[in-house]
């Protein structure tokens, strides 16, 4: 009976009718046996691949039947517990949970091996199908794993953001640096919230060209909502249909998750499409500032990109800059509050370069190496997204006698990296010199680490397209930051000092950070304000 259930189910599978002719009898036999041969091999194929999977995967914790590693995983802060397993099993191990073979890598040299020198055959995303898919229309650059599109805005993206390209923005980075630090003057208490905007701004002026945004502006909250709904419903577990994938196909008359998600959807692109079409109307004004989103109007066609494409791809550029640039310079303020001593002698270092006669310029970058080494530690020391995100083998590929099968999630816990005690062996510590030479002018890095000392934007081809914006938006504001003000731990009614704590932290889902904490922000001169200021109207 075998056999005629099979072709049954073929004929039906390719769509051929149930009453053949008698004369066509030969061929189909040809085709039935085809399949059987083919779905034989195919089964033989599995189990191989399976054995293969289990007999040469890299070490990890036990796994439970079916379940695998789900219940050891912990919902937040995985970078922990995987620093701690990395200990135990070494630099690459591996965990199972249902559906998914989980590779994680600890050390700057095996993902450097694994994840920049393969980085063709791991380049892709898991499927994200509620956040990608459904809420963002297949939009949402940082979780596209279809090649095609990814290598599309990945061109588009370089156009607007390479080390070269992010120049023309630093006169909005300047005004917004200068802006943000005669905010903290004239409202101290607010100086977390002076910040965000400062971060916010200046990747929405450099994407729509548009003036400041105040602290708490309705944008910074757009963006912010969007961020952590897609980051929300993306988490693992959150979402039924990003473990049964055929729910995607149910009606939505049936699936009311689906139908909210995709009205969510329609209406987030109309308000990012009015976003393009405000640009599109001040450049038929004869407006002529810079910014991405205009150029991307223009180049958009050869791109191939529709227009709700290329809306989408501008707002996704200011979500993905906005909360983690604002997440580094918090993790700053925490450090200079902790280490006064670097902070007095990077002061000493702007003093002699810069003077109190006017606002640090990026033309002074060249000249404060301790300045750009603090940038380098911040994000070693707390890097916002201490995972990064998951990379996908797209073929089967082996690494030092361990099989990574195609599909294969592979995560850089950056964590683990950043804090290599045979690297780093006094990893907490926040220590820029760690990154100059005896001469303290020259910066050196360890290997494997693209000159940087740290992981933290990524790795491979998927390595973060806005770190040269990111970069520059760190050095003005730190720059400025620390060029006005000296920054000290808050004291109580009867002035003792109340340090905050400097190895909390919080996860929001798309950045991890330290807890809200004060700061006083005292001026360093009486003049600050008024180079502030003029440096604001000058930008
Ligand atoms: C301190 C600030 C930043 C940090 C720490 C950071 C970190 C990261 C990380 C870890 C990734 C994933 C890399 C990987 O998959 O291996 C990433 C991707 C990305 N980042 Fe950033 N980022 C920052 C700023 C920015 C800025 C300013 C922008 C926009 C101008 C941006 C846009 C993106 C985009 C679009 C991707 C996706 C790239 C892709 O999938 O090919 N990021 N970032």
């Amino acid at each position: 009976m075998l056999p005629s259930n099979f072709t049954q189910a073929y004929t039906a599978f390719v769509g051929l009718q149930q009453d053949v002719e008698a004369a066509t009898l030969p061929t189909l036999w040809t085709i039935q046996y085809s399949f059987y041969i083919a779905v034989v091999l195919g089964g033989v194929g599995h189990f191989l691949r399976s054995a293969l999977q289990r007999r040469h995967a890299p070490p990890g914790p036990p796994r439970l039947p079916f379940l695998g590693n789900a219940l050891q995983v912990p919902r937040q802060f995985q970078f922990i517990q995987f620093n701690e397993w990395s200990k135990k099993y070494g630099p690459i191990f591996s965990l199972d949970v249902p559906g998914k073979h989980i590779v994680v890598l600890s050390t700057f040299k095996v993902a450097a091996d694994i994840l920049d020198r393969h980085s063709n055959i791991y380049n892709g995303r898991p499927r994200f199908i509620m956040s990608n898919e459904i809420l963002s229309g297949g939009y949402f650059f940082p979780l596209v794993g279809d090649k095609d599109v990814w290598r599309r805005f990945r061109r588009a993206a370089h156009e607007g953001f390479s080390a070269r390209a992010v120049e023309k923005y630093q006169s909005i980075l300047s005004e917004a640096a200068s802006l943000a630090m005669l905010r903290n003057v004239r409202h101290p208490g607010g100086w977390e919230h002076n910040l965000e905007a400062f971060a916010a701004s200046s990747i929405f002026s450099s994407v729509y060209g548009w003036p400041a945004l105040e602290p708490g502006s309705p944008h910074i909250q757009r963006i912010k909502s969007m961020v952590s709904r897609i980051t929300s419903v993306g988490t693992p577990g959150a979402s039924l249909v990003d473990f049964f994938p055929v729910m995607k196909h149910l009606p939505t008359w049936m699936a009311k998750w689906k139908r909210e998600g995709l009205a969510w959807h329609e209406a987030e692109s109309e308000v990012f499409k009015k976003f393009n079409a405000d640009v599109a109307e001040r450049m038929a004004a004869g407006e002529e500032k810079i910014c991405f989103a205009a150029e991307l109007m223009e180049t958009q066609v050869k791109h191939g990109f529709s227009e709700k494409g290329s809306a989408w791809f501008s707002a996704v550029m200011v979500a993905g800059g906005a909360d983690t640039t604002a997440a580094a310079v918090v993790s700053f303020i925490l450090a200079m509050i902790h280490w006064p001593e670097i902070m007095h002698k990077a002061q000493a270092e702007l003093d002699v370069v810069v003077g109190k006669e006017r606002a640090p310029r990026f033309r002074d970058k060249e000249n404060l190496p301790y300045i750009r080494a603090i940038i380098r530690e911040t994000l070693r020391w707390r890097p916002p997204g201490p995972l990064a995100a998951p990379h996908t083998a797209t073929e089967d590929s082996w690494y030092e006698g361990y099989f990574i099968p195609k599909g294969t999630v592979v995560l850089g816990n950056v964590w683990a990296m950043n804090r290599d005690p045979s690297i780093y062996p006094d990893y907490d510590v926040f220590r820029p010199e760690r990154f100059l030479d005896a001469s303290e002018k020259t910066e050196i890095a360890p290997p494997h680490t693209h000159q940087m000392g740290h992981a933290t934007y990524g790795f491979g081809r998927r390595t973060c397209v806005g770190m040269h914006f990111a970069d520059q938006a760190l050095f003005i504001a730190i720059a400025t930051m620390l060029w006005a003000f000296d920054i000290q731990p808050p004291v109580d009614e009867r002035g003792a000092v109340i340090m905050p704590s400097k190895d909390e932290l919080v996860d929001s889902g798309l950045v991890v950070q330290p807890p809200p904490f004060d700061c006083r922000l005292v001026t360093r001169f009486p003049d600050v304000e008024a180079v502030l200021e003029a440096a604001v109207a000058r930008d």
